[in-house]
């Protein structure tokens, strides 16, 4: 092999592997639109039963769905895709841990399972059903080869919990930074349109409140302050087991109210002027009840009343989704967040002050495609939601070292949007093609086959440097909102003082 054509086979595995590692996360960053991600789940013992045929493809690279609907397959485009073999520790690499970064940058967060009855949303928010017998979870290993193989199947909410108290404790042990958290949690459920506290099994119907200041709040609701995430976890695991659970024909041990898992993270951090920032995040971790048919499902009953109060629900959620679609193109519309109890709940996560990724989970099975075609339909209008999620933050300080603080943040500004002007993140170094000894035909094909890598991957450059800039543009907002709250403390506290000297004067 010459030293040429050495050069195109590095080149070309640089390209493959560029273009894996940049798509494969779901970044909850500076677009502030809700993060849609598909997942399908593996064919179920009773639809193989049934002769189960597939309706469901997943295309990664692309980040589509295509449903084989009759007459026309049906394509869609998501954040990002997974198919049945995706696993959970991948699902929390490309979801729960961007969204958690941001949850511990101080944003609020939302992270919502949504989906067909037995599609597969407790299974991805925590993991295989618990065996009722043993008391074994999924969450928190014991040593047994059993429960090691649960464990690897843990879902998103014990994942995440981990995460967060990984990413503080290393916070900590850096010595140099002052800073301290405090975390706590609330579980709460809507069930049959009356919220009640699972952690407190006696406290019936409460009521949601909104305060202009932090936003949605159920009053009476029980809040634990943590020290772990095996004590966090606990805490969830002894809700969920509080959690109205029925038995319909599609799935066996099926969610009939919808939860919401509440961690709030406080953080505490003293910069090296002597500024206090005080940040405030809320995660909201939900696992809707599943949508369904009638006929399929078979419900009846309570379970027909329970289903009535379901669908109802999630109607409610689509209308809410509908309006903020509108508002989002231009049109005037009323939001109808107070139509449930739900939707009034996540009115920061949905249009709102958070960060939002949504889970669409669909079953492959083609007995379910109308279901799935309308969950994805859903899905695909929820990527149009804009929120404007900014950090919860107050700051304290006395107004010489704040004052020196503004200096500091605009000269960093400053410094950035120079960066960004000349073009430093630019990602396009890859060499030109080598076209030389153009005679030997299979060479030829092969730079055939290196040209369209290399353009393939000037594309993924391109986009890949945009995301830069807007990363960069979403930096130089927060910069210029931190400035801003600043400037507005500092002013409050030189008209304190003022104030304060005046009426001594008159004195
Ligand atoms: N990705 C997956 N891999 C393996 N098994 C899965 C997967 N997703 C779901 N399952 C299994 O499918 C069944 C139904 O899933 P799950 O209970 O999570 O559905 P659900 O959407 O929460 O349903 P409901 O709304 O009725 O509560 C469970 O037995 C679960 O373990």
């Amino acid at each position: 092999m010459t030293a040429a054509s050495m050069d195109l086979d590095q080149e070309l595995m640089k390209a493959e592997v560029e273009s894996v590692s940049s798509d494969n996360t779901v970044t909850s960053g500076t677009n502030g639109n809700v993060q849609v991600v598909v997942r399908v789940r593996p064919p179920s013992n009773r639809e193989k039963d049934q002769g189960y045929i597939k309706c469901v493809g997943v295309d990664s690279v692309s980040h589509s769905v295509t449903l084989n609907y009759r007459p026309q397959p049906r394509t869609f485009t998501f954040d990002y895709v997974a198919d049945e073999v995706v696993s959970q520790e991948e699902i929390f690499a490309a979801v729960g841990k961007p969204i958690t970064d941001a949850c511990l940058q101080g944003y609020h967060c939302c992270l919502i399972a949504y989906g067909q009855t037995g599609a597969g949303k407790t299974f991805t928010m925590e993991g295989p059903d618990p065996e009722s017998n043993s008391g074994n979870s999924p969450g928190f290993a014991a040593q047994s080869k059993a429960n090691a193989k649960r464990h690897e199947k843990r879902g998103l909410i014990p994942r995440i919990l981990e995460y967060i108290f990984q990413k503080m404790s290393s916070e900590k042990s850096q010595s140099f930074k002052d800073v301290e958290f405090v975390v706590k949690c609330s579980y709460l459920q809507i069930y049959n349109e009356q919220v009640s506290d699972l952690l407190d099994p006696a406290s019936l119907n409460l009521t949601i409140h909104e305060d202009a200041k932090s936003g949605m709040y159920v009053e009476g609701l029980q809040e634990v302050v943590v020290s772990t995430a095996e004590a966090t976890y606990g805490v969830f695991r002894r809700g969920s087991e509080n959690r109205h659970v029925g038995m319909t024909a599609m799935n066996m041990e099926s969610s009939r109210s919808h939860s919401v898992f509440t961690v709030v993270v406080e953080s505490q951090r003293r910069n090296e002027g002597g500024v206090m920032n005080r940040r405030t995040s809320r995660f909201y971790l939900v696992d809707l009840a599943g949508s369904e048919r009638q006929k399929h499902s078979e419900s009846a009953g309570i379970r027909l009343k329970e289903a009535g109060s379901i669908n109802k629900s999630l109607s409610a959620l689509g209308n809410v989704i509908k309006a903020l679609v509108d508002i989002s193109e231009g049109k005037i519309r009323h939001v109808p967040y107070r139509d449930s109890k739900l939707t009034f709940l996540l009115k920061d996560a949905l249009g709102g002050n958070s960060k939002c990724t949504l889970i669409a989970n669909v079953s492959p099975a083609e007995k379910n495609i109308d279901e799935t075609l309308s969950t994805l339909k859903f899905a695909q209008r929820a990527k149009l939601i804009h929120n404007t999620a900014v950090v919860n933050e107050d700051m304290f300080g006395n107004p010489a070292v704040m004052g020196e603080e503004i200096r500091r943040l605009r000269l960093a500004l400053a410094a950035l949007r120079a960066n960004m002007g000349s073009g430093s993140v630019s990602e396009q170094n890859f060499t030109p093609m080598n076209q030389e000894n153009q005679s030997e035909t299979s060479r030829i094909s092969r730079l055939e086959h290196i040209i369209s890598q290399s353009t393939k991957r000037s594309l993924e450059a391109e986009q890949k440097l945009q995301r830069k800039i807007n990363e960069l543009e979403g930096t130089v907002k927060d910069y210029q909102e931190y400035i801003h709250r600043l400037e507005r403390t500092l002013q409050y506290s030189d008209y304190q003082r003022a104030d304060g000297s005046d009426s001594e004067d008159d004195h």
